[in-house]
């Protein structure tokens, strides 16, 4: 008889207390309270492809973030190649159905070295905005409208409004559930385990930052919203039974400041927790070259926007992260050498508001700063970034330097450290609700 061969062992399934579930209005995670103390780091695909970084610098930066107490990135796990000048190149889906593997691979190999930290992914597939392509580039592949990257038009309203048209294209969405079942029955290279019978993958994210078009959004639009939302979650519900499913909404600014919409939109069962994110300078409450003079109205409006959206999570009785958050450089500056105090000033607000929340036993489950520049350096002198350059927290359609929070940032990064250790404290004390 020739030997016969051992089948080759799959991998131990992972016990279903190693995923992030939800307990009312809090994640749990192997029977304790589980806090997001985490980062935005949509470019770790990329560095794990050897791309606008390398392998040795993503280890390094995951090893920074891990020792500041990090547990949770947020992550871009797929691009769409786009003529849209502000957008990053290479992209992984080159064209319908042409897949990039060596940026995929990039991707298994960013999980694989999370899970040995320990740390969480939320994996976002597509894009409201043009700097990955996004759902702009699947209307220009599908309805053959020209992929207008409104960095170049400034016409933002005109962008959003185009845009709305991706939820109701069929072509587009059936490409669009071609990319996320590849995704999420995909074999990671790194570890033989299924995306989706990855723990380390606590949720996925229908988009970063999706609209229902703009401020003026129509009726018919937000009830396409509402229905591509419920749809699209139910869709990767029935392929990754045990994660979890999030929009990736700003909340009430990417919600046409409806309040009644996106209670509509995150209402359904298959949307596990909420999400919003803060941007005081891009909503143009903070004037970053009148710090002084308009601090005040900032700080106001971040207090009632934190708050407002604390209550609609109570409404809803799910758990809430506030995902994305940011404010400019002293000066501002995009140089790395300039000073953070209004940012740390900023950040201190935020991490008092979410631990102090959390403490409370508001449905406050963490946030993500925006955004992990790490040892990114800008390479040119006009800090807009280049194919070949290095990748930072601030994507291609920004200024590098924007919003990274860098290596040498010392301030800030104790503000995040002191943060994190706030919210795992909590998880230390209390065991996750029945
Ligand atoms: O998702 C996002 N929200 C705000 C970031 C900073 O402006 C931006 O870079 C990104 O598109």
């Amino acid at each position: 008889l020739g030997v016969i061969g051992m089948a080759a062992a799959a991998p131990a399934a992972n016990p279903a207390s190693d995923y992030v579930t939800v307990k009312q209005t809090q994640f749990s995670r192997n029977g304790h309270a589980y806090y997001i103390a985490g980062a935005n780091f949509w470019y770790g695909g990329y560095l794990g492809a050897g791309i606008g970084g390398d392998r040795a610098r993503l280890v390094r930066e995951l090893d920074r973030m891990r020792a500041l107490g990090l547990n949770n990135l947020r992550v871009l796990a797929v691009s769409e190649k786009t003529d849209m000048k502000s957008a990053v190149s290479p992209a992984s889906t080159a064209a319908p159905g042409q897949y990039d593997e060596q940026l995929l691979a990039g991707l298994d190999f960013l999980l694989a070295e999370m899970a040995k930290r320990d740390m969480t992914a939320v994996l976002y597939l597509n894009n409201f905005w043009q700097w990955s392509g996004g759902m702009t580039q699947y209307l220009n592949w599908f309805e053959g409208s020209p992929a207008i990257d409104p960095n170049v038009t400034k016409d933002f309203d005109d962008f959003m409004d185009k845009n709305a048209r991706f939820y109701v294209n069929g072509a587009a969405q059936a490409e669009y559930r071609n990319v996320i079942r590849k995704i999420v029955e995909r074999t990671n290279t790194v570890t033989g385990k299924a995306y989706k019978d990855d723990p380390s993958i606590m949720s996925w994210q229908l988009a970063n930052e999706p609209r229902p078009g703009n401020d003026k959004a129509t009726p018919a639009q937000k009830a396409a919203y509402i229905k591509w939302i419920d749809e699209t979650a139910a869709y990767i519900h029935g392929l990754a039974p045990r994660q979890l499913v999030s929009t990736g909404s700003e909340g009430l600014a990417g919600s046409a400041q409806d309040s009644q919409l996106f209670l509509d939109a995150h209402a359904t069962p298959r949307i596990d927790y909420l999400t919003y994110h803060l941007w005081p300078k891009n909503w143009s409450w903070f004037d970053s070259h009148k710090p002084d003079a308009s601090w005040n109205e900032a700080i106001g409006k971040s207090r009632d926007y934190l708050q407002r959206h604390v209550a609609l999570a109570r409404t809803l009785g799910k758990p809430i992260v506030l995902e994305e958050f940011g404010l400019d450089r002293d000066g501002p500056s995009f140089s790395v050498k300039s000073g953070t105090r209004w940012r740390d000033r900023f950040y201190k607000e935020v991490f008092d508001f979410v631990a102090d929340g959390a403490a409370r036993g508001e449905p406050i489950a963490g946030f993500n700063f925006w955004a992990w520049g790490g040892a990114g350096r800008a390479a040119n002198a006009d800090f807009w970034w280049k194919p070949g350059n290095d990748f930072m927290g601030d994507p291609p359609q920004e200024e590098q330097g924007l919003y990274s929070v860098f290596d040498t940032d010392a301030s800030t990064l104790k503000l995040i450290k002191q943060a994190a250790g706030r919210l795992h404290a909590l998880e230390r004390k209390a065991p996750s609700r029945p």
